[in-house]
Protein backbone atom coordinates (compact mmCIF):
# COMPACT_ATOMS: atom_id res chain seq x y z
CA UNK A 1 0.00 0.00 0.00
CA UNK A 2 1.85 3.09 -1.08
CA UNK A 3 1.91 6.51 0.72
CA UNK A 4 2.00 9.89 0.49
CA UNK A 5 3.42 12.20 2.94
CA UNK A 6 2.44 15.73 2.55
CA UNK A 7 2.91 19.20 4.52
CA UNK A 8 0.22 21.43 3.82
CA UNK A 9 -0.77 25.04 4.55
CA UNK A 10 1.26 26.47 1.31
CA UNK A 11 0.68 28.58 -0.84
CA UNK A 12 0.93 26.97 -4.48
CA UNK A 13 1.54 28.78 -7.99
CA UNK A 14 2.14 27.82 -11.37
CA UNK A 15 0.94 26.15 -14.53
CA UNK A 16 -0.39 22.75 -15.10
CA UNK A 17 -1.15 20.62 -17.99
CA UNK A 18 -3.80 17.89 -17.55
CA UNK A 19 -3.28 14.75 -18.99
CA UNK A 20 -5.58 13.06 -21.05
CA UNK A 21 -9.01 11.61 -19.66
CA UNK A 22 -9.09 8.72 -18.23
CA UNK A 23 -12.24 7.43 -19.01
CA UNK A 24 -12.20 8.98 -22.52
CA UNK A 25 -8.94 6.52 -22.88
CA UNK A 26 -10.63 3.25 -21.49
CA UNK A 27 -13.47 3.62 -24.03
CA UNK A 28 -10.91 4.48 -26.85
CA UNK A 29 -8.42 1.89 -26.10
CA UNK A 30 -11.60 -1.04 -26.34
CA UNK A 31 -12.30 0.47 -29.71
CA UNK A 32 -8.87 -0.76 -30.99
CA UNK A 33 -10.38 -4.34 -31.38
CA UNK A 34 -12.93 -3.17 -33.76
CA UNK A 35 -10.32 -3.54 -37.07
CA UNK A 36 -7.74 -5.24 -37.93
CA UNK A 37 -6.01 -2.32 -39.21
CA UNK A 38 -3.57 -0.11 -37.14
CA UNK A 39 -4.98 2.37 -34.91
CA UNK A 40 -2.52 5.38 -33.56
CA UNK A 41 -4.10 6.47 -30.54
CA UNK A 42 -2.23 10.19 -28.83
CA UNK A 43 -2.04 12.05 -25.21
CA UNK A 44 -3.07 8.44 -23.65
CA UNK A 45 -2.26 8.93 -19.68
CA UNK A 46 0.37 6.82 -18.25
CA UNK A 47 -2.18 6.00 -15.03
CA UNK A 48 -2.58 2.73 -13.18
CA UNK A 49 -5.90 1.36 -15.16
CA UNK A 50 -5.11 2.24 -18.24
CA UNK A 51 -1.68 0.81 -18.14
CA UNK A 52 -3.78 -2.15 -16.67
CA UNK A 53 -6.01 -2.06 -19.51
CA UNK A 54 -3.11 -1.67 -22.26
CA UNK A 55 -1.57 -4.21 -20.87
CA UNK A 56 -4.95 -6.76 -21.04
CA UNK A 57 -4.80 -5.84 -24.74
CA UNK A 58 -1.31 -7.42 -24.73
CA UNK A 59 -2.34 -10.01 -23.59
CA UNK A 60 -5.31 -10.67 -25.99
CA UNK A 61 -2.80 -10.57 -28.97
CA UNK A 62 -3.16 -6.67 -29.82
CA UNK A 63 0.02 -5.99 -31.52
CA UNK A 64 0.89 -2.35 -29.30
CA UNK A 65 3.80 0.23 -30.16
CA UNK A 66 4.96 2.88 -28.16
CA UNK A 67 5.24 5.53 -30.36
CA UNK A 68 6.52 8.50 -27.79
CA UNK A 69 5.30 9.75 -24.27
CA UNK A 70 1.21 9.28 -24.24
CA UNK A 71 1.24 7.89 -28.27
CA UNK A 72 0.84 3.91 -28.78
CA UNK A 73 -0.07 2.32 -32.13
CA UNK A 74 -2.12 -0.69 -31.81
CA UNK A 75 -2.93 -3.42 -34.50
CA UNK A 76 -5.17 -6.39 -33.08
CA UNK A 77 -4.70 -8.60 -36.65
CA UNK A 78 -3.86 -11.76 -34.98
CA UNK A 79 -5.87 -12.46 -31.64
CA UNK A 80 -5.35 -14.72 -29.18
CA UNK A 81 -9.34 -15.31 -28.34
CA UNK A 82 -8.36 -18.49 -26.03
CA UNK A 83 -6.74 -15.62 -23.53
CA UNK A 84 -10.80 -15.00 -23.16
CA UNK A 85 -10.98 -18.62 -20.92
CA UNK A 86 -7.84 -17.79 -19.32
CA UNK A 87 -7.33 -17.89 -15.40
CA UNK A 88 -4.94 -15.04 -16.82
CA UNK A 89 -7.41 -13.19 -17.86
CA UNK A 90 -10.06 -13.28 -14.91
CA UNK A 91 -7.50 -11.83 -12.77
CA UNK A 92 -6.79 -9.47 -15.48
CA UNK A 93 -10.32 -8.42 -16.29
CA UNK A 94 -11.53 -7.82 -12.90
CA UNK A 95 -8.66 -5.16 -12.58
CA UNK A 96 -10.73 -2.08 -13.08
CA UNK A 97 -14.26 -1.09 -14.35
CA UNK A 98 -12.86 -0.18 -17.65
CA UNK A 99 -12.40 -3.85 -18.88
CA UNK A 100 -16.22 -4.21 -19.14
CA UNK A 101 -15.66 -2.23 -22.91
CA UNK A 102 -14.08 -5.06 -24.62
CA UNK A 103 -17.50 -6.80 -24.79
CA UNK A 104 -18.97 -4.89 -27.18
CA UNK A 105 -16.29 -5.28 -29.76
CA UNK A 106 -15.05 -8.55 -29.20
CA UNK A 107 -18.59 -9.24 -29.99
CA UNK A 108 -19.30 -7.12 -33.09
CA UNK A 109 -16.10 -8.51 -34.68
CA UNK A 110 -15.81 -12.23 -33.32
CA UNK A 111 -19.49 -12.98 -32.24
CA UNK A 112 -18.33 -13.52 -28.75
CA UNK A 113 -17.29 -11.64 -25.94
CA UNK A 114 -16.46 -12.55 -22.14
CA UNK A 115 -15.71 -10.44 -19.43
CA UNK A 116 -15.61 -11.30 -15.19
CA UNK A 117 -16.85 -9.42 -13.20
CA UNK A 118 -14.78 -6.16 -13.72
CA UNK A 119 -13.48 -3.74 -10.66
CA UNK A 120 -13.31 -0.30 -10.57
CA UNK A 121 -14.30 1.88 -7.72
CA UNK A 122 -16.50 0.50 -4.58
CA UNK A 123 -18.90 3.76 -4.42
CA UNK A 124 -22.02 1.65 -4.70
CA UNK A 125 -23.78 -0.99 -6.41
CA UNK A 126 -22.41 -0.28 -10.09
CA UNK A 127 -25.04 -2.98 -12.25
CA UNK A 128 -24.39 -4.08 -15.80
CA UNK A 129 -27.86 -4.62 -16.94
CA UNK A 130 -27.70 -1.91 -19.16
CA UNK A 131 -24.82 -3.46 -21.25
CA UNK A 132 -26.18 -6.82 -21.49
CA UNK A 133 -29.65 -5.75 -22.05
CA UNK A 134 -28.00 -3.51 -25.20
CA UNK A 135 -26.66 -6.74 -26.34
CA UNK A 136 -29.32 -9.18 -26.35
CA UNK A 137 -31.44 -6.94 -28.03
CA UNK A 138 -29.11 -6.93 -30.25
CA UNK A 139 -29.66 -10.58 -30.90
CA UNK A 140 -26.96 -11.57 -28.68
CA UNK A 141 -27.33 -14.61 -26.26
CA UNK A 142 -26.37 -14.15 -22.82
CA UNK A 143 -25.04 -16.35 -20.00
CA UNK A 144 -24.12 -15.15 -16.46
CA UNK A 145 -21.62 -17.83 -14.18
CA UNK A 146 -22.93 -17.20 -10.50
CA UNK A 147 -20.55 -18.76 -8.67
CA UNK A 148 -17.34 -17.53 -11.13
CA UNK A 149 -18.43 -13.86 -11.71
CA UNK A 150 -18.38 -13.98 -15.15
CA UNK A 151 -20.28 -12.62 -17.90
CA UNK A 152 -20.49 -13.95 -21.62
CA UNK A 153 -22.45 -12.78 -24.32
CA UNK A 154 -22.37 -14.44 -27.80
CA UNK A 155 -23.74 -13.76 -31.79
CA UNK A 156 -22.07 -16.74 -34.11
CA UNK A 157 -24.56 -15.15 -36.53
CA UNK A 158 -23.84 -11.83 -36.29
CA UNK A 159 -26.08 -9.01 -34.80
CA UNK A 160 -29.11 -7.09 -35.69
CA UNK A 161 -29.81 -3.38 -35.64
CA UNK A 162 -32.69 -2.14 -33.46
CA UNK A 163 -34.63 0.75 -31.38
CA UNK A 164 -33.81 0.47 -27.73
CA UNK A 165 -34.80 2.51 -24.86
CA UNK A 166 -32.09 2.22 -22.08
CA UNK A 167 -33.17 1.85 -18.70
CA UNK A 168 -29.79 4.43 -17.68
CA UNK A 169 -27.75 6.39 -19.27
CA UNK A 170 -25.23 4.12 -18.45
CA UNK A 171 -21.69 5.47 -19.92
CA UNK A 172 -19.74 2.52 -20.29
CA UNK A 173 -22.77 0.72 -21.08
CA UNK A 174 -23.82 2.82 -23.68
CA UNK A 175 -20.11 2.61 -25.32
CA UNK A 176 -20.20 -0.59 -25.20
CA UNK A 177 -23.81 -0.84 -27.10
CA UNK A 178 -22.66 1.47 -30.04
CA UNK A 179 -18.85 -0.61 -30.32
CA UNK A 180 -21.25 -3.70 -30.94
CA UNK A 181 -23.48 -1.94 -33.23
CA UNK A 182 -21.38 -0.10 -35.79
CA UNK A 183 -20.90 -3.74 -37.55
CA UNK A 184 -24.43 -4.94 -36.77
CA UNK A 185 -26.80 -5.57 -40.00
CA UNK A 186 -29.38 -2.31 -40.41
CA UNK A 187 -29.70 0.07 -38.33
CA UNK A 188 -29.60 0.71 -34.16
CA UNK A 189 -31.21 3.70 -32.74
CA UNK A 190 -30.27 3.94 -29.28
CA UNK A 191 -32.61 6.06 -26.79
CA UNK A 192 -31.54 7.48 -23.61
CA UNK A 193 -27.51 7.49 -24.60
CA UNK A 194 -25.29 8.84 -22.27
CA UNK A 195 -23.32 11.56 -24.19
CA UNK A 196 -19.90 12.71 -21.83
CA UNK A 197 -17.58 13.85 -23.67
CA UNK A 198 -15.78 10.62 -23.29
CA UNK A 199 -19.11 9.20 -25.39
CA UNK A 200 -18.32 11.64 -28.25
CA UNK A 201 -15.12 11.89 -28.97
CA UNK A 202 -15.57 7.55 -29.25
CA UNK A 203 -18.43 7.88 -31.54
CA UNK A 204 -15.91 10.40 -33.62
CA UNK A 205 -13.25 8.24 -33.55
CA UNK A 206 -15.44 5.31 -34.53
CA UNK A 207 -17.06 7.63 -37.17
CA UNK A 208 -13.24 8.44 -38.63
CA UNK A 209 -12.98 4.66 -38.80
CA UNK A 210 -15.63 4.33 -41.04
CA UNK A 211 -18.74 3.75 -38.93
CA UNK A 212 -21.64 5.45 -39.53
CA UNK A 213 -23.09 7.20 -36.60
CA UNK A 214 -25.13 10.33 -35.99
CA UNK A 215 -27.02 12.47 -33.12
CA UNK A 216 -23.56 12.38 -31.66
CA UNK A 217 -23.70 14.73 -28.11
CA UNK A 218 -27.26 13.98 -27.61
CA UNK A 219 -29.00 10.98 -26.19
CA UNK A 220 -30.11 9.79 -29.24
CA UNK A 221 -28.05 8.01 -31.42
CA UNK A 222 -28.46 6.54 -34.92
CA UNK A 223 -26.27 3.92 -35.73
CA UNK A 224 -26.19 2.40 -39.73
CA UNK A 225 -23.95 -0.95 -39.63
CA UNK A 226 -21.46 -0.87 -41.81
CA UNK A 227 -19.61 -4.14 -43.07
CA UNK A 228 -15.90 -3.66 -41.64
CA UNK A 229 -14.14 -0.79 -40.20
CA UNK A 230 -10.74 0.80 -41.06
CA UNK A 231 -7.61 2.17 -38.69
CA UNK A 232 -7.67 5.91 -37.77
CA UNK A 233 -5.80 8.70 -35.75
CA UNK A 234 -6.96 9.82 -32.58
CA UNK A 235 -6.26 12.24 -29.58
CA UNK A 236 -8.01 11.95 -26.62
CA UNK A 237 -8.95 15.24 -25.06
CA UNK A 238 -7.79 16.44 -21.26
CA UNK A 239 -8.82 14.63 -18.65
CA UNK A 240 -11.93 17.08 -17.30
CA UNK A 241 -11.82 15.26 -13.71
CA UNK A 242 -8.35 16.48 -13.29
CA UNK A 243 -9.12 20.15 -14.49
CA UNK A 244 -12.12 19.76 -11.43
CA UNK A 245 -9.56 18.64 -9.51
CA UNK A 246 -6.95 21.12 -10.11
CA UNK A 247 -9.77 23.95 -9.58
CA UNK A 248 -10.71 23.00 -6.85
CA UNK A 249 -6.79 22.58 -5.23
CA UNK A 250 -6.55 25.86 -6.29
CA UNK A 251 -9.33 27.52 -4.58
CA UNK A 252 -8.66 25.40 -0.93
CA UNK A 253 -4.65 26.70 -1.36
CA UNK A 254 -4.98 30.01 -1.85
CA UNK A 255 -3.17 29.35 -5.31
CA UNK A 256 -2.66 31.77 -8.58
CA UNK A 257 -3.05 28.39 -10.79
CA UNK A 258 -2.96 28.49 -14.50
CA UNK A 259 -4.91 25.19 -16.06
CA UNK A 260 -3.25 25.07 -19.72
CA UNK A 261 -4.94 23.42 -22.38
CA UNK A 262 -8.46 22.61 -21.22
CA UNK A 263 -10.87 22.21 -24.21
CA UNK A 264 -13.16 24.60 -22.89
CA UNK A 265 -16.18 23.60 -25.04
CA UNK A 266 -16.19 20.27 -23.86
CA UNK A 267 -16.25 21.25 -20.41
CA UNK A 268 -19.73 21.73 -19.79
CA UNK A 269 -21.39 22.72 -16.44
CA UNK A 270 -17.99 22.05 -14.82
CA UNK A 271 -16.66 25.93 -14.53
CA UNK A 272 -20.06 27.08 -13.90
CA UNK A 273 -20.59 24.87 -11.41
CA UNK A 274 -17.16 25.62 -8.78
CA UNK A 275 -17.88 29.21 -9.74
CA UNK A 276 -21.70 28.98 -7.58
CA UNK A 277 -18.76 28.10 -4.79
CA UNK A 278 -18.13 31.86 -5.19
CA UNK A 279 -14.45 30.59 -7.22
CA UNK A 280 -13.40 32.82 -9.41
CA UNK A 281 -12.55 31.30 -12.73
CA UNK A 282 -11.15 33.30 -15.87
CA UNK A 283 -11.01 31.86 -19.37
CA UNK A 284 -7.80 33.01 -20.99
CA UNK A 285 -7.92 31.84 -24.43
CA UNK A 286 -8.08 27.94 -23.94
CA UNK A 287 -6.68 28.13 -20.38
CA UNK A 288 -8.41 28.59 -17.50
CA UNK A 289 -6.97 31.08 -14.64
CA UNK A 290 -7.52 30.70 -11.00
CA UNK A 291 -6.15 33.74 -8.87
CA UNK A 292 -5.53 33.68 -5.56
CA UNK A 293 -8.11 33.24 -3.52
CA UNK A 294 -6.49 35.72 -0.76
CA UNK A 295 -10.05 37.15 1.01
CA UNK A 296 -11.99 33.23 0.50
CA UNK A 297 -14.52 32.50 -1.73
CA UNK A 298 -18.66 32.76 -0.83
CA UNK A 299 -21.03 29.99 -1.99
CA UNK A 300 -24.10 31.90 -3.64
CA UNK A 301 -27.48 31.35 -3.37
CA UNK A 302 -30.45 30.35 -5.51
CA UNK A 303 -32.41 33.23 -6.56
CA UNK A 304 -35.12 33.12 -4.16
CA UNK A 305 -32.32 33.16 -1.84
CA UNK A 306 -32.50 29.38 -0.62
CA UNK A 307 -29.56 27.24 0.21
CA UNK A 308 -27.16 26.21 -2.20
CA UNK A 309 -27.57 22.49 -3.40
CA UNK A 310 -25.19 20.78 -6.06
CA UNK A 311 -25.81 17.51 -7.14
CA UNK A 312 -24.54 14.99 -9.71
CA UNK A 313 -26.62 14.15 -13.15
CA UNK A 314 -26.06 12.54 -16.70
CA UNK A 315 -24.19 14.46 -18.74
CA UNK A 316 -24.80 17.09 -19.94
CA UNK A 317 -25.41 17.44 -15.95
CA UNK A 318 -22.54 17.93 -13.29
CA UNK A 319 -20.73 14.69 -13.68
CA UNK A 320 -20.55 12.74 -10.24
CA UNK A 321 -17.44 12.41 -10.46
CA UNK A 322 -16.32 16.03 -9.10
CA UNK A 323 -18.90 15.94 -6.19
CA UNK A 324 -15.95 15.18 -4.05
CA UNK A 325 -14.16 17.64 -4.47
CA UNK A 326 -17.03 20.33 -4.84
CA UNK A 327 -17.26 18.82 -0.98
CA UNK A 328 -14.07 19.30 0.03
CA UNK A 329 -14.12 23.03 -1.55
CA UNK A 330 -16.99 23.77 0.25
CA UNK A 331 -15.57 23.03 3.86
CA UNK A 332 -13.58 26.26 3.19
CA UNK A 333 -16.30 28.40 1.72
CA UNK A 334 -18.22 31.34 3.46
CA UNK A 335 -21.68 29.91 3.88
CA UNK A 336 -23.30 26.50 3.47
CA UNK A 337 -24.25 24.08 0.62
CA UNK A 338 -25.83 21.03 0.20
CA UNK A 339 -24.26 18.21 -1.82
CA UNK A 340 -26.18 15.62 -2.93
CA UNK A 341 -24.27 12.81 -4.55
CA UNK A 342 -27.88 10.83 -6.47
CA UNK A 343 -26.00 8.06 -8.50
CA UNK A 344 -23.71 6.34 -6.13
CA UNK A 345 -24.60 5.46 -2.60
CA UNK A 346 -21.18 5.48 -0.61
CA UNK A 347 -18.98 7.96 -2.53
CA UNK A 348 -19.75 10.33 0.34
CA UNK A 349 -18.66 8.79 3.45
CA UNK A 350 -15.21 9.51 2.94
CA UNK A 351 -16.42 12.75 5.38
CA UNK A 352 -15.65 11.40 8.53
CA UNK A 353 -12.17 11.95 7.49
CA UNK A 354 -12.73 15.90 6.41
CA UNK A 355 -14.83 15.74 10.06
CA UNK A 356 -11.90 14.27 11.91
CA UNK A 357 -9.80 16.86 10.06
CA UNK A 358 -12.19 19.80 11.40
CA UNK A 359 -14.49 20.31 8.57
CA UNK A 360 -18.07 20.97 9.52
CA UNK A 361 -20.44 18.60 7.64
CA UNK A 362 -23.13 16.85 8.31
CA UNK A 363 -23.53 13.32 6.75
CA UNK A 364 -27.58 13.70 6.19
CA UNK A 365 -27.68 10.25 4.36
CA UNK A 366 -25.78 7.88 2.44
CA UNK A 367 -26.38 10.47 -0.85
CA UNK A 368 -26.48 13.75 0.74
CA UNK A 369 -23.96 15.74 3.15
CA UNK A 370 -24.13 19.39 4.64
CA UNK A 371 -21.08 21.48 4.85
CA UNK A 372 -20.79 24.65 6.99
CA UNK A 373 -17.46 26.35 5.44
CA UNK A 374 -14.99 27.63 7.60
CA UNK A 375 -14.16 30.94 5.51
CA UNK A 376 -10.35 29.96 6.39
CA UNK A 377 -11.32 31.53 10.29
CA UNK A 378 -9.79 27.81 11.43
CA UNK A 379 -7.83 25.77 8.81
CA UNK A 380 -8.35 21.73 8.34
CA UNK A 381 -6.15 20.15 11.02
CA UNK A 382 -3.16 17.39 9.42
CA UNK A 383 -4.09 13.86 10.13
CA UNK A 384 -3.36 10.18 9.11
CA UNK A 385 -5.99 9.10 6.64
CA UNK A 386 -6.30 6.02 3.79
CA UNK A 387 -8.06 6.52 0.74
CA UNK A 388 -11.09 4.93 -0.05
CA UNK A 389 -11.63 5.24 -3.50
CA UNK A 390 -10.01 7.50 -6.65
CA UNK A 391 -11.77 10.84 -6.21
CA UNK A 392 -12.10 10.71 -2.35
CA UNK A 393 -8.53 10.31 -2.73
CA UNK A 394 -7.56 13.32 -4.48
CA UNK A 395 -10.23 15.62 -2.63
CA UNK A 396 -8.16 13.99 1.18
CA UNK A 397 -4.87 15.15 -0.78
CA UNK A 398 -6.22 18.41 -1.70
CA UNK A 399 -7.28 18.57 1.85
CA UNK A 400 -3.92 17.67 3.09
CA UNK A 401 -2.06 20.48 1.26
CA UNK A 402 -4.93 23.02 2.61
CA UNK A 403 -4.28 21.41 6.18
CA UNK A 404 -0.96 22.81 8.25
CA UNK A 405 1.23 20.35 9.58
CA UNK A 406 2.57 17.19 7.80
CA UNK A 407 -0.79 14.67 6.65
CA UNK A 408 -0.32 10.92 5.62
CA UNK A 409 -2.57 9.28 2.86
CA UNK A 410 -2.33 5.55 2.88
CA UNK A 411 -3.41 3.56 -0.28
CA UNK A 412 -2.68 5.66 -2.87
CA UNK A 413 -2.50 3.49 -5.46
CA UNK A 414 -6.30 4.71 -5.82
CA UNK A 415 -4.95 8.23 -6.97
CA UNK A 416 -2.13 6.66 -8.70
CA UNK A 417 -5.46 4.68 -10.86
CA UNK A 418 -6.34 8.35 -12.19
CA UNK A 419 -3.67 10.51 -12.02
CA UNK A 420 -0.26 10.64 -13.80
CA UNK A 421 2.93 11.48 -12.12
CA UNK A 422 1.04 13.21 -9.55
CA UNK A 423 3.51 14.55 -7.44
CA UNK A 424 6.09 15.61 -9.81
CA UNK A 425 3.11 17.93 -11.06
CA UNK A 426 2.03 19.01 -7.69
CA UNK A 427 5.75 19.13 -6.81
CA UNK A 428 6.43 21.56 -10.06
CA UNK A 429 3.77 24.16 -8.53
CA UNK A 430 5.55 23.97 -5.45
CA UNK A 431 3.26 21.65 -3.36
CA UNK A 432 5.56 19.70 -0.55
CA UNK A 433 4.63 16.08 -0.96
CA UNK A 434 6.75 13.02 -0.84
CA UNK A 435 5.36 9.19 -1.84
CA UNK A 436 7.11 7.79 1.09
CA UNK A 437 6.74 4.25 -0.34
C1 LIG B 1 -14.70 3.91 -16.46
C2 LIG B 1 -15.76 4.95 -16.45
O1 LIG B 1 -16.05 5.55 -17.46
N1 LIG B 1 -16.31 5.22 -15.27
C3 LIG B 1 -17.33 6.25 -15.15
C4 LIG B 1 -18.66 5.67 -15.60
O2 LIG B 1 -18.91 4.51 -14.84
P1 LIG B 1 -20.07 3.50 -15.26
O3 LIG B 1 -20.25 3.52 -16.73
O4 LIG B 1 -19.73 2.24 -14.61
O5 LIG B 1 -21.33 4.13 -14.59
P2 LIG B 1 -22.83 4.13 -15.13
O6 LIG B 1 -22.99 5.34 -15.99
O7 LIG B 1 -23.17 2.82 -15.71
O8 LIG B 1 -23.66 4.29 -13.81
C5 LIG B 1 -23.23 4.91 -12.65
C6 LIG B 1 -24.23 4.79 -11.55
O9 LIG B 1 -25.22 5.73 -11.72
C7 LIG B 1 -26.47 5.16 -11.76
N2 LIG B 1 -27.19 5.88 -12.83
C8 LIG B 1 -26.63 6.02 -14.06
C9 LIG B 1 -27.32 6.68 -15.06
C10 LIG B 1 -28.59 7.19 -14.77
O10 LIG B 1 -29.26 7.76 -15.64
N3 LIG B 1 -29.08 7.05 -13.51
C11 LIG B 1 -28.40 6.40 -12.55
O11 LIG B 1 -28.89 6.27 -11.42
C12 LIG B 1 -26.25 3.71 -12.08
O12 LIG B 1 -27.23 2.90 -11.51
C13 LIG B 1 -24.91 3.47 -11.44
O13 LIG B 1 -25.04 3.14 -10.09
O14 LIG B 1 -19.69 6.64 -15.40
C14 LIG B 1 -19.88 7.02 -14.03
C15 LIG B 1 -21.07 7.97 -14.00
O15 LIG B 1 -20.79 9.16 -14.68
C16 LIG B 1 -18.60 7.63 -13.50
O16 LIG B 1 -18.74 7.87 -12.11
C17 LIG B 1 -17.40 6.72 -13.71
O17 LIG B 1 -16.20 7.43 -13.45
C1 LIG C 1 -15.47 6.08 -10.50
C2 LIG C 1 -14.43 6.30 -11.28
O1 LIG C 1 -13.73 5.37 -11.95
P1 LIG C 1 -14.12 3.82 -12.26
O2 LIG C 1 -15.40 3.86 -13.00
O3 LIG C 1 -12.97 3.39 -13.13
O4 LIG C 1 -14.19 3.11 -10.95
C3 LIG C 1 -13.90 7.67 -11.50
O5 LIG C 1 -13.12 7.84 -12.45
O6 LIG C 1 -14.23 8.58 -10.73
Amino acid sequence: MGTFQIEGGHQLQGKIQPQGAKNEALQILCAVLLTSEEVIINNIPDIIDVNKLISLLENLGVKIQKLGKGSYSFQSDELNLDYLQSEQFKKDGSGLRGSIMIVGPLLARFGKGYIPKPGGDKIGRRRLDTHFEGFINLGASFRYNKEERFYGVEAPNGLKGKYMLLEEASVTGTANIVMAAVMAEGTTTIYNAACEPYLQQLCKMLNSMGAKISGVGSNLLVIEGVKELGGCEHTILPDMIEIGSWIGLAAMTKSEITITNVNWEMLGLIPTTFKKLGITIERRGDDIFIPAHNDGYEVQSFIDGSIMNISDAPWPGFTPDLLSIILVVATQARGSVLIHQKMFESRLFFVDKLIDMGAKIILCDPHRATVIGHDFHSTLKATTMTSPDIRAGISLLIAALSAKGTSTIHNIEQIDRGYEDIEARLKSIGAKIERVD
